[in-house]
């Protein structure tokens, strides 16, 4: 049976919050964001191992303040991150000791902590069968698309998802992809989009609109509500 590998960059500066130390270990009712995302995966039957990605400098406290000080045992690595989150996810990928092109790579963004067991098993069933899985929800507003403020089209809006991590590959197609964008300059967003650009399908798995990943201020405060919400 292949493996399933958790890969789960959390290398960014947060800059869109702006809160002058690094998101991933803003407190969410006394525990880090990192570490609460970390948690599911640890908690995971279907997850056999976890690879970290922070900043370099940042390693050391990663270690003591998440994996040590939580007591995660599945994780295997903290990897140095890159410049940008695709940068960061490529040297996790080669970061994976003994990894097989058939076991199962689920990548997460260590700042959306409302993952849950569910979907980390529907994204790997779905990477298992199609080779990737991306988990989505539809939108629910009107998307304008605007160039030089003029709005240039209204795509219909049954034909729009929100991605979401996590998202789940077969190990040699999420690789290669990863070299192929890499030697081409290609630079997506996510994960899924890799693939996209060289031409393979992607199946979409339902996500949650819970699963948020905290960017900016006022997604403290939403992340805050919904863990009242479940304290209930
Ligand atoms: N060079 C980078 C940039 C981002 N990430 C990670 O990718 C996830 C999604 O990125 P985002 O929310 O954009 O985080 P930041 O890059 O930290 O935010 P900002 O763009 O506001 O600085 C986060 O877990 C982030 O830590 C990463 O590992 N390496
Ligand atoms: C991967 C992602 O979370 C999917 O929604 C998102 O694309 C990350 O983007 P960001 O530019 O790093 O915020």
């Amino acid at each position: 049976m292949a493996r399933t590998i958790a890969l789960i960059p959390a290398a960014g500066m947060g800059k869109r919050m702006g809160a002058g130390s690094n998101k991933q270990y803003l407190m969410l009712d006394g525990m880090p964001i990192l570490a609460r995302t970390v948690r599911t995966f640890e908690e995971a039957d279907c997850i056999d191992a976890i690879y970290l990605i922070s900043p370099e400098q940042e390693i050391p406290f990663c270690r003591s303040d998440v994996v040590e000080r939580y007591g995660f045992t599945k994780v295997r690595a903290i990897v140095p991150g890159g410049q940008e989150r695709q940068h960061s996810v490529y040297n996790g990928l080669r970061a994976i000791e003994g990894i097989e092109p058939d076991d199962i790579v689920l990548i997460h963004d260590g700042v959306r902590p409302f993952v849950s067991v569910q979907m980390l098993e529907d994204a790997a069933a779905a990477a298992r069968e199609s080779g990737a899985s991306v988990v989505a929800v539809p939108v629910k507003d009107t998307v304008k698309v605007v160039q030089e403020g003029l709005v240039t089209a209204t795509p219909p809006r049954e034909t729009l998802w929100l991605a979401q991590t996590p998202q789940g590959f077969r190990y040699g197609l999420i690789r290669a992809a990863h070299e192929q964008a890499a030697a081409a300059g290609f630079l997506g967003t996510d994960d899924a989009s890799l693939l996209e650009w060289q031409g393979q399908p992607v199946r979409v798995v339902q996500g949650d609109y819970r699963n948020i990943k905290i960017t900016t201020p006022e997604d403290m405060i939403l992340a805050e509500a919904f863990l009242k919400e479940t304290a209930k």
